[in-house]
């Protein structure tokens, strides 16, 4: 095969690779079998050792690629990532409303889970993944590029050539993290306390290779940072994302008002342990962009926003 011939094919199985990838770790609806996307990776890692200047950073075969480093790199966070505010009950969330409308008047909720994982940022340059990193102390973060490129629902190439920065939730399921105790404690080593501490002791591995067989996953759940998209709410944003490629997560609801918020609370209850992943609560966002602008942001958290709280999972022994 000439060099041309190889570029056309490798531009190919990119796309097919990607796609395939997305079918499996975000829609979770495979089109082909495991054996036709493991071929399809063979041919183009034999491509790209015959023709090596065909090997790019975005490709597929790149995702468990980074060298051991002997330290994170820091990063200064363009836009801040703030924490949230917390309700514990339902009279919190009465006067998180009555606060929010005296500002702005009625205003519609998106009601999403509050995943129990580790908040990442992911820049993208012209749809490429270029840069992830931790949320440190929410003005600078570690550069975890490496370890994030190995969580197959982040795509390392987006379905848009957008230049934009999203926020989103780093976390380890309940089976991967039952699994990882098991093989810990068959070692003799200590096991991790819950998921979310076996997802911060994943990402901050130094060698990819260490995060890439932690199974981590992620939802996305905030545009940071974006030219004109046009999308006027939070909830067109995140059928943005979706349309993009990115993983969020299903279970989010519109509510017209804080007493359909409050409606809703008791049944994700219900729902929390038959997820596959460990939830803290739920975020409950005004809706409306130009409502959130409006309201803006203290030096720790956003005013368009609150936690509600759920009570301490109790763990059964
Ligand atoms: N600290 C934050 O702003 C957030 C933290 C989280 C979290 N742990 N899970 C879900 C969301 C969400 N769906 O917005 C947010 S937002």
């Amino acid at each position: 095969m000439d060099k041309r011939t190889a570029e056309n094919r490798v531009k190919e199985l990119h796309k097919l690779l990607n796609q395939y990838n997305y079918e499996y770790h975000v829609l979770d609806n495979p089109s082909v079998p495991d054996a036709e996307y493991d071929r399809l990776m063979r041919e183009l890692i034999e491509l790209e050792e015959k023709y090596p200047e065909l090997k790019t950073p975005d490709s597929p075969s790149q995702r468990v690629g980074g060298a051991v480093l002997d330290a994170f790199r820091k990063v200064a966070h363009r836009v801040p990532m703030l924490s949230l505010a917390n309700a514990f009950n339902e009279q919190d969330l009465r006067d998180f409303d009555r606060r929010v409308r005296q500002a702005v008047g009625d205003v519609e909720y998106v009601v999403e889970l509050k995943i129990d994982g580790l908040a990442v940022s992911l820049r993208y340059e012209n749809g490429l993944f270029v840069q992830g990193s931790t949320r440190g102390d929410g003005t600078t973060g570690e550069d975890i590029t490496e370890n994030l490129k190995t969580i197959r629902s982040i795509p390392l190439r987006l379905k848009k050539n957008l230049s934009m920065e999203v926020r989103g939730e780093a976390f380890m399921p309940k089976a991967s993290f039952e699994k990882l105790n098991e093989e810990r404690i068959a070692k003799g080593e200590v096991p991790f306390a819950n998921p979310r501490n076996a997802a911060a002791g994943s990402l901050r591995q130094l060698d990819p290779k260490i995060a890439a067989k932690r199974n981590l996953d992620i939802f996305v759940y905030n545009i940071a940072e974006l030219g004109d998209t046009g999308v006027s709410s939070h909830s067109e944003a995140l059928d943005l994302l979706d349309e993009l490629g990115f993983k969020t997560n299903r279970e989010r609801r519109k509510c017209k008002n804080i007493d359909e918020v409050i409606e809703l609370l008791d049944q994700l209850l219900e729902k929390r342990s038959q997820l596959p992943y460990d939830i803290d609560g739920v975020v409950i966002k005004v809706d409306s962009l130009r409502q959130q602008e409006a309201l803006g942001a203290t030096a720790k958290s956003p005013r368009w926003a609150i936690a509600y709280k759920f009570p301490a999972e109790e763990v059964v022994t």
